[in-house]
């Protein structure tokens, strides 16, 4: 990647830095060189307009990663509708807006693989955007990234600003959240296994009917994807970022558990649900750019359970969110 816009003695606004996102873009921006701005939520509610245009016209950061969001599982997502469709809306608009105000120069949008359709085609292209119905256990949170993500491009036509957005496919590793009723597939598998393995049990139970395909990318390769967008993509379109491979629930059970050495039986529960069967990106803008993934999935795991195993012994991993 050709670097359009350095980083080097810039202030950087990380929205969301404690975040298992937010946290390896600050890990990752450690080697550019750069002024990393961050802000607890007790500090700066986002959701709170003023507040968030206060702060960053009193700082005025000179780029800003928005990796703040009400994030969850399909189970989060489908239970607290509104929640995701609300505080996402609010989010977005109050630093996408903020970030115009105080003339931020570069800011880049994090959305997600669920703003396709449900039946997208396979791979998914970027152009698939609004060609059809969305995923309806995601479909608030997925309008609500769309919506961020026009409101980056609509900045752009009306204003000329440099705000641009990256879609990336399921994410884990470090810092997850291993809630296990709102959390992604993979942290409440890893911790699932991590549990019955200690307890001794002989079964795991995985959500819905394990035939659904899911893209995995290690939240360090996401954010060193979206520290090369920032730094060389200026463009109207958003962006895919993922690994280009899916695998089938059922295999990613069975391969969870042997990362985590269980060795029992996987048990469906069919009265949860598989959401949409498939939503593999097609990732060719991104690899164009020369960009590649460094974790494979096993490696990724087995880093992502060390770190787990780690933090649960030091009561750090997040086992239970609000
Ligand atoms: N995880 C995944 O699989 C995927 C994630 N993404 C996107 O990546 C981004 C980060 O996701 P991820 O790191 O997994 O999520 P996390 O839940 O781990 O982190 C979200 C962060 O946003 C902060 N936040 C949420 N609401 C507010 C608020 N009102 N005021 C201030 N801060 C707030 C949280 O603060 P606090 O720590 O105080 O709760 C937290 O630090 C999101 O935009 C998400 O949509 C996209 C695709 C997949
Ligand atoms: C990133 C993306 O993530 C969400 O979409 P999702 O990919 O469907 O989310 P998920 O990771 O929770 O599930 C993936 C698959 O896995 C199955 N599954 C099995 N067993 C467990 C289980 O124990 N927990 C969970 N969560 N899922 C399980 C589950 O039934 C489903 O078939 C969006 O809401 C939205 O947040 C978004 O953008």
């Amino acid at each position: 990647m050709t670097d359009l816009y350095s980083l080097k003695n810039k202030r950087v606004f990380v929205a969301g830095h404690r975040g298992m996102v937010g946290s390896a873009i600050v890990r990752r921006l450690k080697d550019e060189g750069c002024e990393i701005l961050t802000a607890s939520r007790s500090e700066l509610d986002l959701r709170d307009q003023s507040g968030v245009r206060r702060w960053i016209a009193e700082r005025k950061p000179d780029a800003v990663v928005l990796a703040a969001a009400k994030v969850g599982g399909i189970l989060a997502n489908d239970t607290y509708p509104a929640d995701f469709l609300y505080e996402n809306l609010v989010i977005e608009t109050n630093v996408i807006e903020a970030s115009f105000r105080s003339e931020v120069g570069k800011l880049i949008f994090l959305g997600s693989s669920c703003i396709y359709p449900k039946f997208a085609p396979q791979p998914i292209p970027e152009d698939a955007l609004l060609t059809g119905p969305l995923e309806p256990t995601n479909e608030w949170y997925a309008i609500a990234k769309i919506a961020g993500l026009k409101l980056c491009q609509a900045y752009r036509r009306q204003h000329g600003v440099d705000y641009i957005s990256a879609m990336p496919t399921n994410l884990y590793g470090p810092g997850d959240n291993f809630d296990l009723e709102k959390s992604h597939v993979i942290p409440a598998l890893m911790r699932k296994a991590h549990e019955a393995k200690l307890a001794g049990e002989k079964q795991l139970t995985i959500w819905g009917s394990g035939t659904p395909k899911r893209e995995f990318l290690h939240v360090d390769d996401a954010a060193d994807a979206m520290v090369s967008l920032l730094k060389s993509y200026s463009g109207d379109g958003h962006v895919n970022v993922g690994s280009g491979e899916d695998i089938a629930i059922l295999e990613l059970a069975k391969l969870v558990a042997s990362v985590v050495g269980f060795e029992g039986e996987i048990r469906n529960d069919p009265t949860k649900p598989d959401g949409t069967p498939r939503k593999l990106m097609d990732v060719s803008r991104l690899f164009e750019t020369g960009w590649r993934p460094k974790y494979e999935l096993k490696t990724g795991l087995e880093d992502a359970y060390a770190w787990f195993r780690e933090h649960v012994e030091k009561g750090e991993a997040r086992l239970n969110v609000a």
